[in-house]
């Protein structure tokens, strides 16, 4: 199987120096003037270094990839997909390593059900320095399938199968999408708030003007996903937050979103997460007040932060 990763960067990187070092033959697409030639790594997954094989020019790539992983941010998306159209095959097929909502219905827009991939990623990546990666932390394996249910259940399990013989543990759920899901949730309750308070995910849940603010971006969700017709794992908000609060939160208590390093950059996802649930909200009429007080003031900040 041929792997092209587009986006080589925290996710990217570790899928890169995993395939490779696993020999598997895979290769990056990074930007012009930031090509790469080796990966280290290191954190819970162990630490090695591998050569790595990267092209600037995706003409330069000299063969169809059988499986395209996306793993730039969300604001990216949109011209990566059209970046790669040259070299999607007949069969190529298209992985989703992505936070938030949007990137998965952009790639079927594009390419069509049964090509794309959708990937709930849930271990931590850090880059240290160009070409050099930490796994942070992992709250579960990575969980892939296809939404639409054409790709078949064999293939996306032998796929699974091949990611966690490479060092990075996979799994088939038919329910992807679901988790994708309980990871946005979970990503727009935490993330804005981490990111514009500087503390962590502990903090936000002691603290009770926060977890207010919280459980009210958790109910206009469920008000959203409710009225959109997009199913969760969860009969109400109630029992989402019994679960977050309980199970979720603590053992990434410590953590610091990686909305807290991208805001000071002046540039974060929020769009395709607190600002995707307003924009669905519009679209099926339910209000979104305070996911539309909180993308505000991230935009505000990012703003900001470009400026200074
Ligand atoms: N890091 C983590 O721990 C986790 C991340 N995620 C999600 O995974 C996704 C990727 O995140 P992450 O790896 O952290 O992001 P990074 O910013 O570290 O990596 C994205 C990389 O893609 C590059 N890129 C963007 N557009 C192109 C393009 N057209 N061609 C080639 N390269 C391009 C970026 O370059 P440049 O920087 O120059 O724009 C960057 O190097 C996000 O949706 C994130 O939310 C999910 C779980 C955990
Ligand atoms: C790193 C981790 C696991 C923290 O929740 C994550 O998945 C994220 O930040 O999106």
């Amino acid at each position: 199987m041929k792997f092209l990763i587009v986006g080589v960067g925290a996710i990217g990187s570790a899928y890169l120096a995993f395939l490779t070092k696993a020999g598997h033959d895979a290769i990056g697409l990074v930007k012009r003037g930031r090509k790469l030639n080796r990966i280290s790594v290191r954190g819970i997954w162990g630490e090695f270094d591998t050569p790595v094989k990267t092209v600037e020019d995706i003409s330069l790539l000299g063969s169809v990839p059988d499986l395209i992983i996306l793993s730039v941010k969300s604001y990216d998306t949109v011209s990566a997909l059209e970046l790669i159209r040259p070299v999607f095959g007949k069969d190529t097929l298209l992985m989703i390593a992505q936070n938030g909502y949007g990137n998965y219905e952009a790639a079927v827009e594009r390419y069509g059900k049964g090509r794309v991939i959708l990937a709930r990623v849930i271990f931590g990546s850090r880059i240290i320095e160009p070409g050099a990666i930490e796994i942070t932390v992992s709250a579960d394996d990575v969980v892939i399938g296809d939404p639409s249910g054409i790709l078949s259940e064999k293939f996306l399990t032998e796929l699974a199968d091949i990611f966690t013989r490479a060092g990075i543990p996979t799994r088939y759920e038919r329910e992807v999408y679901r988790y994708l899901w309980d990871k946005i949730i979970y990503n727009c309750a935490l993330n804005p708030l981490g990111a514009l308070l500087e503390v962590n995910y502990g903090t936000l849940s002691e603290n009770p003007h926060t977890r207010s603010l919280m459980d009210r971006i958790i109910y206009e969700i469920f008000e959203v996903t409710r009225s959109a017709g997009i199913e969760t794992f969860w009969k109400s908000a109630e029992d989402y937050k019994r679960v977050f609060y309980e199970k979720l939160i603590p053992p990434t208590a410590a953590h610091f979103p990686s909305m807290l390093a991208d805001i000071k950059r002046g540039k974060t996802e929020i769009d395709a997460l607190n600002g995707a649930i307003c924009k669905l909200g519009e679209k099926h009429n339910v209000a979104t007040p305070v996911n539309m007080v909180i993308t505000e003031l991230v935009k505000a900040k990012e703003l900001l932060n470009r400026e200074f």
